[in-house]
């Protein structure tokens, strides 16, 4: 386990703090930081940006991943639109949740509701090495359903 500092904004006061919901979760679920009785009303076809009334210090060498639960995509078609979300380790703003409402009927989004979770992963720089050739590969070229159905 790696430390993760968060701070607790004041709109964020009161609510649980994200937690693994069983012990091989993955991810910690994200909380809405809306107004209590002012909830954000997403319309079909229409998003938001929710607060999570968090800021983190993701340590270096990580990022965390916001992403969606699958339980509102199936039951609402509510998503994260830009999932994974990416939280840079040196972003020190409020994390927010980009949801999109896929689905027939309005989403209305209250406060403490869980609505993505958020995944620290380790992040492997790369360092770009310019070349006039690649090596060759069973793939080759082959790609976005060459290999059939
Ligand atoms: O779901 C998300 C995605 C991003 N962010 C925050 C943290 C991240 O470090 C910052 C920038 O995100 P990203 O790099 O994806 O957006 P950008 O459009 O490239 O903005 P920037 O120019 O600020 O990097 O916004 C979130 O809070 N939630
Ligand atoms: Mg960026």
């Amino acid at each position: 386990m790696s430390a993760l500092r968060v701070v607790v904004l004041p709109h964020g006061r009161g609510l649980p703090l994200p937690a693994y919901e069983t012990e091989g979760a993955a991810g910690m679920d994200l909380r809405a930081a809306v107004e209590d009785g002012d909830p954000i009303v997403i319309v079909p076809g229409g998003r938001a940006l929710v607060p999570t009334g968090l800021a983190l210090q993701i340590p270096a060498g990580f990022e965390c991943q916001v992403r969606p639960r699958s339980g509102l995509a199936v039951k609402h078609g509510v998503t994260v639109l830009n999932a994974p979300g990416t939280v840079d380790a040196d972003y020190r703003g409020e994390v927010k949740v980009l949801l999109i409402n896929l689905g027939t009927e309005t989403f209305s989004v209250g406060r403490g509701d869980r609505i993505a979770q958020l995944v620290m992963a380790a992040v492997e720089k790369a360092a770009l090495v310019q070349a006039d050739r690649l090596d060759s590969s069973e793939r080759g070229e082959g790609g976005f359903g060459s290999t059939g159905r």
